[in-house]
């Protein structure tokens, strides 16, 4: 029979139901996923033996075998952040947290695992390329990963929206577009491509486009006027001659002002994309395009409905619309993604900066994990070293303190995925340690969230365990959590040492990772407060990553049922002997 375990690195007590096989009162492990340890060989006497990873065992010729895990040692830590504790050190852990887009320049399994090695803690998989099979592959693999490997990079599903504003010429690479050359933007569907025409993606582009309207391509790389419409397609003359690359966006202007579509964030295929999503067991869903804190909430209130684990929602700020109605689209969402590709097409670039700091400010206050995406290190995309421009860009981003950085065509479709992954390492802890110097967290200014004084009291606890963990220097914060909060809250100070974040919920452990400084580990908590604490030091301490002389800071409010949660909600600094 088969068993399936999903521990790593854990002992586990047999109870063996039907002691007479052909072994008598010895079984054997045949096959194992993971490869490792088959053919063990157990006693019945024995009745406690070590397996190495998560996997799926057959025994042969045993009937209604069972495991029964020890909690004491069931300790999902993903092993690149073991392997980073014990190369750097708790003060040395990144805390800035990355997203790859998978595209296929990094699909495989090996190209994956290099990625999860590399420090991804989120693959991104942007819907509006690849095909339903292929997504399902990379899904898949990723999780494959995760079991097999103790990896723990959550899966983000990207939704493609309307992509009203997507136009392609259909060559591989980009066109030279010289001024005065007229172009048609044509709804015909045809393979390859023609002379001067692009194709529009969305059947109604043209809708309420008048002649005389300016259209740019990709916030300023070439721009037109509308000379002439004929019936659905346009005829344009270029006024600012430049380059057309596949998949280019599309605005329209009239006399300054950007005309707007109004069309659903989300929709049909998007729904189609979210419900496979569900089926595949995503952790985390970045919508498109939101105008509004409405498709959030639907989105939300659909999810909860239909998904029997949470999936986390964030939110893509990706248009003037966007930005006029931030408070409320952060408020109502899990996240948000400074979606700068888009952005940019809408908004003038050089207000790009302040508008990403405004969103990272606004996230911060509201207390919701914010991405800084695309572009980071866009000339890696062709070249094998960054420009020092984008050196300056990602290192602006880790000392405004964003949760995560986003590789879009980098790691997609680059030639150099992993070295942009690595480059993206390094600036992160360059500039953490900068700011950890500069004592820059000591800036944030942290407005109240809650009303309720449950809430401001754990606010209260997070704020204060931070400014005692900065000044007692301790090695890491500990704390228990169910549903992250707490996790999040203490983030949101930007400590200095880790905060080791233990929850018994996987989903709660995949939303985490997300969120800057946070290291999710997933354990069997208690209602036993104070054994949950001394069984964390020890597992860690089992590691070797803490020793002798450490300090540990531990906030709790994991509450046993039926008590007041006040009550158990608590700062202590334990020395590790
Ligand atoms: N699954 C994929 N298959 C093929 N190409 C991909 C895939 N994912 C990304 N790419 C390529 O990588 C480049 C950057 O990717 P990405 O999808 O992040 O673009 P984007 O325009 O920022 O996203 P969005 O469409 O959400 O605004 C794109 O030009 C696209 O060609
Ligand atoms: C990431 C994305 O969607 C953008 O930058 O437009
Ligand atoms: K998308
Ligand atoms: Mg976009």
């Amino acid at each position: 029979m088969a068993v399936a375990s999903n521990s790593i690195f854990s002992t586990h007590q047999i109870i063996w139901k039907n002691p007479r096989t052909r072994f008598g009162n010895r079984f054997s492990v045949v096959s194992s996923t993971w490869g490792c340890s088959n053919e063990g060989k157990f006693d019945l006497g024995k009745s406690r033996f070590k397996f190495r990873s998560a996997l799926e065992m057959d025994f042969e010729g045993v009937e209604n075998l069972s495991f029964a895990g020890n909690s004491n040692e069931y300790l999902g830590l993903d092993v690149v952040f073991e392997e980073e504790l014990k190369e750097k050190g708790f003060l040395g852990l990144r805390k800035t947290k990355l997203v790859c887009t998978i595209g296929p320049a990094c699909y495989s399994l090996e190209e994956l695992e290099k990625l999860a090695i590399g420090g991804m803690n989120v693959a991104r998989l942007n819907m509006c390329h690849g095909t339903r099979d292929w997504h399902r592959d990379v899904m898949r693999n990723i999780k494959r990963l995760n079991e097999e490997k103790g990896f723990c990079v959550s899966i983000m599903m990207d939704t493609e929206g309307s992509q009203i504003n997507v136009v392609d010429h259909g060559e591989p690479s980009s066109i030279k577009v010289e001024e005065g050359s007229v172009w048609l933007f044509t709804t015909q569907k045809f393979k390859g491509s023609r002379p001067l025409t692009v194709k529009a993606h969305y059947e109604g582009f043209s809708e309420g486009i008048m002649v005389g309207d300016e259209l740019v391509i990709d916030g300023g790389m070439t721009s037109f006027v509308v000379v002439e419409k004929l019936g659905n397609d346009l005829r344009c003359k270029c006024t600012d001659p430049g380059l057309f690359l596949p998949r280019a966006k599309l605005s329209s202007w009239r006399e300054g002002k950007l005309i707007n579509y109004g069309l659903p964030t989300l929709l049909e295929k998007d729904w189609a994309d979210i419900e496979f999503g569900i089926s595949e067991g995503i952790d985390l869903i970045a919508v498109s395009l939101v105008n509004d804190a409405e498709a959030i909430n639907h989105l939300k209130n659909y999810l909860s409905s239909k998904s029997s684990k949470p999936i986390k929602v964030l939110a893509k700020i990706e248009s003037i619309e966007s930005l006029h109605k931030l408070e409320e689209i952060v408020e109502a969402s899990d996240g948000v993604m400074v979606a700068r590709g888009d952005l940019g097409v809408e908004v003038p670039l050089e207000n790009i900066p302040t508008v990403q700091e405004d969103i990272a400010h606004v996230c911060r206050q509201l207390n919701k994990p914010v991405i800084i995406a695309s572009q980071l290190l866009e000339s890696m995309i062709e070249y094998p070293t960054p420009t020092r421009a984008e050196i300056a860009d990602v290192s602006e981003a880790v000392r405004q303190y964003a949760d995560a950085l986003m590789l879009s065509g980098e790691s997609a479709i680059g030639s150099y995925g992993h070295k942009a992954l690595s480059v993206l390492r390094m600036v992160s802890s360059r500039m953490e340690l900068s700011s950890r110097e500069e004592n820059r967290q000591s800036l944030l200014h942290q407005c109240q969230l809650g009303t309720s004084l449950p809430d401001r009291i754990a606010e209260q606890i997070c704020n204060c365990a931070v400014e005692m963990a900065n000044n007692l220097g301790v090695d890491a914060i500990f704390v228990y959590t169910k549903h992250g909060h707490m996790a999040s809250l203490l983030s949101r100070n930007r400590p200095n040492p880790p905060i080791f974040a233990f929850t018994d919920d996987g989903s709660t452990r995949m939303s985490l990772n997300l969120q800057w400084g946070v290291i999710p580990v997933l354990v069997n908590l208690s209602d036993d407060m104070e054994d949950n604490i001394s069984t964390t030091i020890d597992l860690i301490k089992a590691k070797g990553l803490l020793e002798q002389g450490d300090a540990v800071l531990v906030v709790s409010d994991v509450a046993p049922s039926g008590a007041c949660t006040n009550a158990f909600q608590s700062i202590q600094v334990k020395t590790i002997d």
